[in-house]
């Protein structure tokens, strides 16, 4: 039985990561499907041979009675706002000025969803927190590990933080407000509260059927990983199975950036879920470094907002 369930739960394991993290399914759901029930069977005949990160716990285990509060070692800062081609002008000139050259960026798409950060110790998750006022957020460990984009062990064993936005496809959305209307139920008015509330619950198993998903666009705490730029700390995130994001690019320009932002406009409408703007970064993290942050937002970066 041992052998079984630990063939199983690798196969599963790896299916997951390249149905829900990759978008390239192996097997089909049905597959999938079977393959679930039967390791679940043996799981209930031998609890003590189940892995702690098997794909069987994505339901969602017993409810809390609390929410703990958690201090963010590294406080999570929100980013400046611009709204137009003359403010991210102006955000260059500021950005050339301090650094006393000219820099290259990376854009990527702003998720309209939930902050979260996800700490892992020796590659395997133990926190899952809200944003919160930035110092202090929420434990919703339990949430988070039913989200099945969020890997319970990396590929490799390092003790690291990344922070990602959470949030709930267009798909799942409107199925979602369908069935509370179905219920005569109060709807949620857009996907980010939709995931918001989904995330705020004490019983996880509300989240598991919510099918949230998450992508992961920084990297807290650096590891002995020798990495000079934002491009390269995202390439590495998505090594170790995290899912990033495919839209973000590195410009040479603020002109590609302009365009970017502008392109993302109308091109927006197709995507499976809602982003409210375009985030910018100076791609090289020794200059983030030399610019640093406000009290409140980094002044590496800067979040272009689509016209209402
Ligand atoms: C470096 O800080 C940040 N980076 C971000 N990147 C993306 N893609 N989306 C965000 N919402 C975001 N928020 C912050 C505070």
């Amino acid at each position: 039985a041992q052998e079984k369930i630990d063939e199983l739960t690798n196969r599963l394991k790896k299916y997951a990561h390249q149905y829900y993290v990759l978008d390239e399914p192996v097997v089909s759901d049905a597959e999938y499907d079977k393959l679930l029930q039967e390791l679940m069977e043996l799981e209930e005949q031998h609890p003590e041979l189940k892995h702690e990160d098997s794909p069987t716990g994505r339901v969602g285990g017993e409810p809390l009675d609390q929410f703990r509060k958690v201090q963010h070692d590294v406080p999570m800062l929100s980013l400046s706002n611009v709204f137009n081609e003359e403010d991210i002008r102006d955000f260059d000139r500021r950005v050339r000025s301090g650094l006393g050259k000219t820099p290259t960026y990376s854009c990527e798409l702003k998720i309209d969803g939930l902050a979260v950060t996800l700490k892992y110790e020796e590659g395997k998750l133990v926190l899952g927190a809200t944003r919160g006022d930035g110092t202090t957020g929420e434990d919703i460990t339990h949430n988070l590990r039913t989200i099945s984009s969020i890997p319970l062990t990396l590929n490799e064993p390092v003790t690291l933080e990344v922070r990602g936005e959470a949030f709930m496809p267009k798909k799942s959305f409107e199925r979602l407000n369908k069935e509370k209307e179905e219920n005569g139920e109060a709807l949620f008015a857009n996907p980010r509260n939709a995931a918001a509330g989904s995330l705020r619950q004490l019983d996880p198993k509300i989240a598991a059927k919510r099918h949230l998903d998450i992508f992961i666009y920084s990297l807290g705490e650096y590891p002995e990983k020798e990495l000079n730029s934002h491009h390269e700390a995202l390439e590495y995130v998505s090594s170790l199975g995290f899912k990033t994001n495919r839209e973000a690019h590195h410009l040479e320009s603020i002109e590609e950036v302009i365009e970017f932002c502008e392109s993302w406009q109308d091109k927006r409408a197709d995507l499976p879920y809602e982003i409210d703007g375009i985030v910018i970064k100076v791609d090289s993290l020794e200059d983030q470094q030399q610019l640093g942050f406000t009290a409140k937002n980094p002044r590496w970066a800067t979040a272009y907002k689509f016209p209402a």
